[in-house]
C-alpha cells in the first residue's frame, strides 16, 4: 500500500515533487452507446500524465470502445453517443463534448492500430502527413521532424536510404514502427495503442514494446492488449474491464500480483477470458 501523501498546499506539493502524479485524462461517469447498446457504463478513471496505462479484459468488455472515445473516433459512425465526461488536462476540456472539434482532439491524441496501416505514400510522406495537414511547408522543418520521428520510432537506420520508397514495402514490424513515427511526428500529448502487436512476430513485438516504454515520460500512453504479459511488461497502471465497466484499477504490479477483486484474480489466472 502506498503511504498517503502529506497534507500540504497544492502549489507547495507540486514544487516539492515536480513529477507528482498528474492526470492527463479523467473519465467522469463516462458512458458510451452504439445505438441502443450501452457499451460503457459509468467509467471513472484517471490516466496519469507521462505514464503507460494498460486496458485489459475479456473480448467484448469495452476496451477498444473506451480507447476510441479518447480520439472521438466513434464520431465517424452514426448512432453513437457519449455521455458524461473525458476531461483532458491541463485544459480542463471535456473532449467527448460534441461541441469540441474532433479534429482538434485528434491533433493532440494520436492512435496506432492493431494492423499496421501505412498510407499508400512514401515512407517520408507517411511521417510528414500530419505536419503537412497542419500547414507545415518548410522543407528543412519537414526533413528535421521526419528524421526525429523515425529516430524516435527506432526506424531511421533501417530506412534513411529509402525514404522515397512506399511505406507498404516495409515488413510488418517496420510498418508498425512507421505508424508510430507518423503518430509521434505531430507531438501528440496522448498516444493510443489498440493491440499494436497482435499481427506481429515476437521479435517485432519486442521492438514495439521497447518503443512503448520509451514513449513514457514524453507522452501519455493508453494501450489495449489481450496479452497480460505485455501489459505487465510495458505499463505502470492497469485497468481491468468487464461488461463495459472498470472492475479494478491500480499499479500494474498490484493488479497482477495482488488483485483486490475476485473477478480480476479469476481473469489474470486464466479462469475465464
Ligand atoms: N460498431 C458497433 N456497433 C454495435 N456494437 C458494437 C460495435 N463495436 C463494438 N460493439 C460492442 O460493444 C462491446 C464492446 O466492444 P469492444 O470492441 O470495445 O470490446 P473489446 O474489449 O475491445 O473486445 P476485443 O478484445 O474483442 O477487441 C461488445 O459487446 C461489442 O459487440
Amino acid at each position: 500500500m502506498r503511504t498517503p501523501p502529506p497534507v500540504v498546499a497544492a502549489d507547495a506539493a507540486a514544487e516539492a515533487e515536480p513529477r507528482a502524479r498528474r492526470a492527463k485524462l479523467r473519465c467522469r461517469d463516462f458512458h458510451f452507446y452504439y445505438g441502443d447498446f450501452h457499451a460503457l457504463k459509468g467509467i471513472n478513471l484517471s490516466f496519469e500524465e507521462g505514464a503507460v496505462t494498460a486496458l485489459i479484459g475479456p473480448s467484448g468488455c469495452g476496451k477498444s470502445t473506451l480507447l476510441r472515445s479518447f480520439n472521438r473516433m466513434h464520431d465517424l459512425y452514426p448512432g453513437t453517443r457519449y455521455e458524461g465526461e473525458v476531461v483532458m488536462e491541463p485544459y480542463g476540456v471535456n473532449i467527448v463534448d460534441r461541441r469540441v472539434d474532433a479534429m482538434a482532439v485528434r491533433m493532440r491524441v494520436g492512435m496506432v492500430f492493431q494492423k499496421p496501416n501505412p498510407f499508400p505514400k512514401s515512407i517520408y510522406e507517411n511521417v510528414a502527413y500530419g505536419l503537412r495537414l497542419r500547414g507545415e511547408r518548410r522543407r528543412a522543418v519537414l526533413d528535421e521532424k521526419v528524421e526525429a520521428a523515425l529516430r524516435g520510432a527506432a526506424l531511421w537506420d533501417e530506412v534513411k536510404d529509402r525514404l522515397r520508397e512506399p511505406g507498404t514495402a516495409l515488413s510488418g514490424g517496420q510498418q508498425q514502427r512507421l505508424c508510430i513515427a507518423r503518430a509521434m511526428a505531430t507531438d501528440p500529448e496522448v498516444i493510443l495503442f489498440d493491440e499494436p502487436t497482435s499481427a506481429l512476430d515476437p521479435v517485432a513485438t519486442a521492438k514495439i514494446e521497447d518503443l512503448v516504454q520509451q514513449l513514457a515520460g514524453r507522452v501519455t500512453v493508453v494501450i489495449v492488449t489481450h496479452n497480460m504479459q505485455q501489459a505487465a511488461r510495458v505499463s505502470q497502471y492497469t485497468a481491468f474491464m468487464y461488461l463495459g465497466e472498470v472492475v479494478e484499477f491500480g499499479e500494474t504490479g498490484q493488479i497482477f500480483t495482488a488483485p483486490r477483486v475476485q473477478r480480476t484474480q479469476d481473469y489474470i489466472t486464466g479462469r475465464f477470458g
